[in-house]
């Protein structure tokens, strides 16, 4: 059984003010104080891990130490099929110490070349920290297409280039409100809630 979330204040154990908005709606039905690990002035640990839980159970456990609050961190990326799910875990630094994603988005691209499997899967991994070590962990997913060029101003990082399997939008264009409905960070907020928050 998972343990029961029954505090009031939560950190968002992140410092990517796009992942921090989409969290921030997701968990706005839940009455929770949130704070945001920038609010707390937290530092951003480094990413040292293999996988995408592995990171987010380092920055989840972090931060709850940090602040002595109970701590949900986000360890999400691009895989691309043609790239062997590159840039996976790396996709933050794809984009550099600039978070330069048109470059990034670019670098996709050119990866695909004229190969002609264009499918991709976003990842997030949600971890859950509590300031004893206590710690449940999820991992959301979600299939598509990398487009070229890209296409719309919603989102973050690769969202104008990838577009969900049974849609002719990407997630640039499609509405954040849409999104939240169906995205790897709600497939995994959903399994959060279910055993966490119900
Ligand atoms: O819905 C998404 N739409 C577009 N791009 C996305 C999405 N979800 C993850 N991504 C890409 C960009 C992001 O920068 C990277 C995650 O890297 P990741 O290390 O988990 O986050 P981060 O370094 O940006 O912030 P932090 O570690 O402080 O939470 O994958
Ligand atoms: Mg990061």
């Amino acid at each position: 059984m998972a343990r029961r979330f029954t505090e009031k204040k939560l950190v968002i154990a992140s410092h990517n003010k796009g992942k921090i908005k989409e969290i921030g709606d997701l968990l706005a039905p839940f009455g929770i104080e949130v704070f945001s690990a920038g609010d707390l002035d937290l530092p951003e640990p480094e990413e040292t891990e293999k996988t995408f839980i592995g990171n987010a159970q380092l920055k989840s456990t972090a931060a709850a130490k940090g602040a002595n609050l109970p701590a949900l961190a986000d360890d999400s990326g691009l895989a691309v099929s043609a790239l062997d799910g590159a840039p996976g875990i790396y996709s933050a630094r794809w984009a550099g110490p600039d978070k330069d994603f048109d470059m990034a988005m670019e670098k996709v691209q050119n990866g695909i070349g004229s190969h002609p499997d264009r499918r991709a899967s976003f990842i997030c991994a949600l971890s859950l920290a509590w300031p004893d070590g206590h710690v449940e962990n999820f991992e959301g997913r979600l299939e598509g297409d990398i487009v070229w060029p890209k296409r719309g101003r919603h989102g973050f990082g690769y969202d104008p280039i990838f577009q969900p399997k049974g849609y002719d939008q990407t997630f640039g264009e499609i509405e954040p409100a849409i999104k939240h409905e169906m995205s790897h960070r709600a497939d995994a907020f959903a399994q959060l809630v279910a055993a966490c928050f119900k």
